[in-house]
């Protein structure tokens, strides 16, 4: 059986390049990403981890076995106990402070995907939510192996693209594919598929729209 994953990544290939090749991302390659553009960015990410780690609550209340509860779980404290710590820090590098990160408002960007993905899950069961999942934990593996392969130490974002290249996050990464197409051969059924396809495509232009922001960000700051 093919991976759904793979599926739903041929079929929304434009929408999957828009976001893994944004001019964000290849600014980032490069080096030649504004310094504004990246800060905007971090702070609306720290705002956007904390919906994502409801996001996983959800899918450990939305879960049909302790397994699945586990897994869910997993996602949970994986950002509560070590992705936090690790963008917090990131951020204080920098110069954002904990008090810059917890008096920013959410732009309307991080609320649109945010509350997208937990309506994808409040109103579907656990397939639906980890569909429209998937772009953000896959994608960002994607894109750190592919910036690595040429980022120079130099790089002022060496430290990112270093982070989600790792084989610790290659591993997380590995796992989400690996947990969507489990739950699809047990929950996939045929007439489903359209919209799984419509929240993997629209979570995947949200992330989209989310570099945009921070470009966005930078351009109103001149
Ligand atoms: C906009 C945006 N999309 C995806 C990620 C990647 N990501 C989302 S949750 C999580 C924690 C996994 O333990 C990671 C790495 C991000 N940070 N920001």
């Amino acid at each position: 059986m093919t991976s759904l994953f793979q599926r739903l990544k041929t079929d929304c290939a434009d929408e999957w390049c828009s976001y893994t090749h944004h001019a964000f991302v290849r600014g980032m390659g490069d080096g030649s990403l504004p310094e504004a553009a990246f800060r905007d960015y971090l702070v609306q990410d720290y705002l956007f981890l904390i919906q994502f780690a409801r996001a996983y609550a959800l899918a450990t209340y939305k879960a049909r076995s302790l397994s699945e509860m586990r897994a869910g779980l997993d996602g949970l404290k994986a950002i509560l106990d070590v992705e936090m710590d690790l963008h917090v820090r990131l951020c204080a590098k920098w110069g954002l402070s904990t008090v810059d990160l917890e008096t920013t408002p959410e732009k309307p960007q991080t609320i649109a995907y945010t509350r997208f993905v937990l309506d994808a899950g409040q109103a579907g069961d656990l397939l639906d939510l980890y569909a429209a999942l998937a772009p953000c934990m896959i994608g960002y593996g994607e894109i750190g192996k592919a910036l690595q392969k040429h980022a120079t130490p130099d790089n002022p974002y060496a430290e990112w693209i270093a982070e989600y290249a790792s084989d610790g996050y290659q591993e997380i990464m590995a796992a989400s594919i690996a947990n969507l197409d489990a739950l699809a051969v047990d929950m996939l059924t045929e007439n489903r598929y359209p919209r799984l396809k419509h929240l993997f495509s629209q979570a995947t232009l949200l992330e989209a729209d989310f570099w945009q922001m921070g470009l966005d960000a930078e351009q109103d700051e001149k």
